[in-house]
């Protein structure tokens, strides 16, 4: 089969798009969504992010990691989906989609794309790090060294070990650079693999230093191995509302690959 696909990247986070509006690729093929991902003998990506029709919303988006699984919410993923799908002229400058952790609003402003995420209810904050959700389970915590952390060592060990285990998590090293910006790397699951950036991840960040006091801005900047990306949000009643990823999300080319 002849498949036309596009690669974006949202801060180094990139991903294989597929326009699946016809439902033409095969969603049960884990190991053809793995190929393409594979960096050597496929196109290469962290993610493959399928763009579907809705009844009632612009669009849907299915995301799947580079290991060719179906997974939880990607941020940098739904800030490129919306790029796609103005590229592709199904909407102006604002979306509203489903993705698997429900109902996301997008607005465009040229490269910048703003994503609303899901609302954050339950921050865990444990004596040497933050465990919370934002579409996708992330640990996160501060450490200081982050030029020299061997990410590819320490990653694993959180995302397999006590509790996440095999379902795991994914794994934020921060570093303090001021009162309202952070440095994150990021060890992703079912990447497998550091990525230049996370969006829940970032996402998850932002908000779990604001819930340790390390920041008292609600518009927190998040410097990332891929670029800057900037996340704001309100804490009502202990509930974090109105989240909102901000970013680039760029076209790098089309393709078509035999598959
Ligand atoms: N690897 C994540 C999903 C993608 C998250 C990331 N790419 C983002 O931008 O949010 C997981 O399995 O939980």
């Amino acid at each position: 089969m002849k498949l036309t696909f596009y690669k974006y990247q949202g801060t180094g986070n990139d991903f294989v798009m597929i326009d699946n509006r016809q439902q033409i690729f095969d969603k049960n093929n884990t190991k053809l969504v793995a190929e393409l991902c594979d960096r050597r003998f496929g196109i290469g990506a962290d993610g493959l992010i399928l763009l579907e029709n809705h009844p009632k919303l612009d669009f849907k988006m299915v995301y799947y990691n580079a290991d060719g699984n179906e997974s939880s919410m990607c941020g940098n993923g739904g800030r490129c989906i919306t790029a796609f799908a103005k590229q592709l002229g199904i909407i102006k400058n604002k979306a509203s989609f489903e993705a698997i952790d429900g109902l996301h609003h997008a607005i465009v402003e040229n490269d910048i794309i703003k994503l609303q995420m899901q609302d954050v209810v339950s921050v865990e904050n444990h004596q040497d790090h933050v465990f919370l959700n934002t579409g996708s389970p992330h640990h996160v915590q501060l450490e200081s060294n982050l030029k020299e952390l061997a990410i590819k060592e320490v990653g694993p060990k959180i995302r397999y070990g006590q509790p996440y285990n095999e379902a795991g998590a994914n794994v934020n090293f921060v570093n303090k650079l001021s009162e309202n910006i952070f440095q994150v790397r990021t060890y992703e699951r079912g990447v497998e693999d550091e990525t230049l950036s996370c969006g829940t991840g970032v996402t998850a960040v932002a908000i779990a230093m604001f819930e340790i006091g390390e920041t008292k801005s609600n518009l927190v900047t998040l410097q990332t191995e891929g670029g800057k990306l900037q996340v704001t949000f309100e804490k009502q009643n202990d509930i974090f509302r109105n989240i909102w990823l901000i970013g680039p999300a760029i076209h790098v080319y089309k393709g078509t690959i035999t598959c």
